[in-house]
């Protein structure tokens, strides 16, 4: 048992409606995940089998549809919507995930929220 492992999914951007002001609810804006999901990987190494594995495809599958079809004001609700349902659909642990909306505030690289939900022990 190696509770230090981690599954990644890095870089997903998905296209939503999010945003406080009244141009941003007519409009759709991208999104970027990063995510780090507690896993121990021993199992899936052991059997070489996905059924073992956390699948990186079906989470980020499930986070696509979900964020697509979404419309929150702030990137602090989606970040924790996104949150509940890894670790209530996925039985992920612990994660912490980083919630981007690139090109939201002009003069900046990025602006994100990060957080950290569940336990690692
Ligand atoms: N902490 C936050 N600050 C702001 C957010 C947000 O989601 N969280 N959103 C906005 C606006 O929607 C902005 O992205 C428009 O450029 C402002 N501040």
């Amino acid at each position: 048992m190696s509770a230090k492992d981690l599954v990644l999914i890095e870089g997903l951007e998905i296209r939503t409606v999010i945003g406080i002001y009244d141009w941003e609810r007519e409009i759709r804006q991208t999104v970027r995940l990063d995510l780090e999901m507690a896993w121990d990987t021993s199992g899936a190494a052991e059997s070489d089998d996905i059924h073992d594995a956390l699948d990186y495809k079906s989470v980020s599958k499930r986070l696509i549809s979900f964020v697509e079809s979404s419309s929150f004001g702030l990137i602090e609700k989606l970040a924790e919507e996104c949150a509940r349902i890894v670790i209530g659909e996925f039985g992920v642990p612990w994660l912490r995930l980083k919630m981007s909306k690139p090109g939201a505030v002009r003069g900046t690289e990025n602006v994100a929220v990060v957080i950290e939900r569940g336990s690692r022990d």
